[in-house]
């Protein structure tokens, strides 16, 4: 894994709520007039003069602070340019490239801490990125969308667990876009502190995925397990603490990370453990047809026999393959997605289903494909067109 910094997660981003960071930590206020301003000036929007001084907004300059945090909240980038030298751009195909065009290295927000599965599928998708750790994935996302960094990345699906179905939701939430995915194996083992055998252990300790991957094991040795947030989070916690009735389920890297001992490796049910995980921009990428490409989708349908089965034959009739279909009940945070051709106005529907399919938005035959599917549609949006994953995880 590659060199990896080691401040403290991100935690809610206006520092509301956080355990991390509260209102008043200077660290966290500073970060963000600076990142931001940055962003707001890129945008042509005026900043704040003091902000360049670091001591004035950490020591007696919190108020500026805080307002240029309600500048930016009133002045949501997609909206206010109307310089249009100074609006985001499409990624071009660098997309996948490890810098921003200033020559920094390129940051990937992640959910977790230093040593989760999700800062490896960062480093995978970007080498030599900067992974940001942060508490959640809304942290993340927000993030991302606030230009603090370029990308978030999001864990999916996995062959064991299926859909992370909390992480489709959020897709929906958010109006970031799909630039890339990567598969990666996945190699759970069980970590304690030395000196503590298996037979020590009274619980075990990981991201309910990771649980739920390793459950044949776990209770074959009888262990009374625990949520929290990320694998490297539970590593953390057992070091941390000392624990000595308790291990962690998490990658031999949070183990080496953390001083923590290997009581057992590839506990996971299945050796082919694999998850997906998607690269999240603000901007889309502009589609090729050099590669092979993947869509993603999200759309619902009137009620009626036979909806589905009709929406999904403009794909079967044009030899589309789809690799992923999942649906997902309306949720009240769901009735606020808007559709591109709404005016922003609410639009209420009642399922939705979520399709990845083998083709590029440049290619005319997928977009014949979804010219269809939104004569049938009450709603759709590309959540992203991207190159897709071909290695072998
Ligand atoms: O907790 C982590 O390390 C994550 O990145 C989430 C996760 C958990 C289990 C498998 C893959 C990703």
């Amino acid at each position: 894994m590659a060199a990896s910094t080691s401040r403290p997660p991100m935690s809610h981003l206006r520092g509301r709520t956080s355990s991390t960071f509260s209102p008043s930590d200077p660290k966290l206020i500073t970060s963000i007039v600076h990142m931001e301003s940055r962003s707001l000036r890129r945008l042509g929007v005026p900043v704040l003069a003091s902000q360049n001084n670091d001591q004035n907004a950490v020591g007696g300059n919190n108020k500026k602070a805080i307002e240029l945090q309600r500048l930016v909240e009133d002045f949501p980038f997609e909206l206010n340019s109307k310089d249009s030298n100074s609006l985001p751009r499409p990624l071009s195909s660098t997309h996948f490239s490890n810098s921003v065009s200033d020559g920094s290295r390129l940051r990937v927000a992640y959910q977790g801490v230093h040593g989760a599965y999700s800062e490896t599928a960062a480093e995978k998708a970007y080498p030599n990125c900067e992974a940001v750790p942060c508490e959640q994935f809304d942290t993340a996302f927000q993030a991302v969308e606030r230009w603090l960094v370029e990308r978030a990345v999001l864990p999916i699906e996995n062959s064991l667990g299926g859909s992370i179905h909390r992480n489709y939701d959020l897709l929906l939430r958010h109006r970031l876009h799909i630039v890339g995915e990567v598969k990666l194996a996945i190699r759970h083992c069980l970590l304690a502190n030395h000196g503590v055998k298996v037979e020590d252990l009274k619980r075990v300790l990981s991201h309910p995925q990771a649980l739920a991957q390793c459950e044949n094991t776990l209770t074959k040795l009888g262990m009374v397990r625990e949520a929290v947030d990320d694998t490297a989070g539970a590593a953390k916690l057992v070091a941390f603490q000392k624990l000595k009735d308790a291990g962690a389920v998490a990658s031999s890297a949070a183990g080496r990370i953390y001083g923590l001992n290997i009581l057992a490796e590839d506990i996971q049910d299945d050796a082919d453990n694999v998850t997906r995980f998607l690269m999240l921009a603000r901007e889309p990428i502009i589609p090729g047809t050099d590669r092979p490409f993947k869509t993603s989708i999200v759309f619902s349908l009137e009620e009626g026999p036979g909806m589905l089965f009709k929406a999904l034959a403009v794909f079967a009739m044009r030899e589309i393959n789809l690799t992923k279909i999942e649906s997902r009940p309306l949720q009240k945070q769901a009735l606020r997605a808007l559709d591109d051709s709404n005016n922003g106005f609410p639009k209420y529907f009642p399922y939705l289903f979520y399709v990845d399919f083998e083709a590029s938005m440049a290619d005319q035959n997928a977009q014949n494909a979804l010219g269809h599917l939104k004569e049938m549609a009450t709603f759709l949006r590309v959540l992203g067109s991207y190159p897709a994953d071909i290695s072998m995880a």
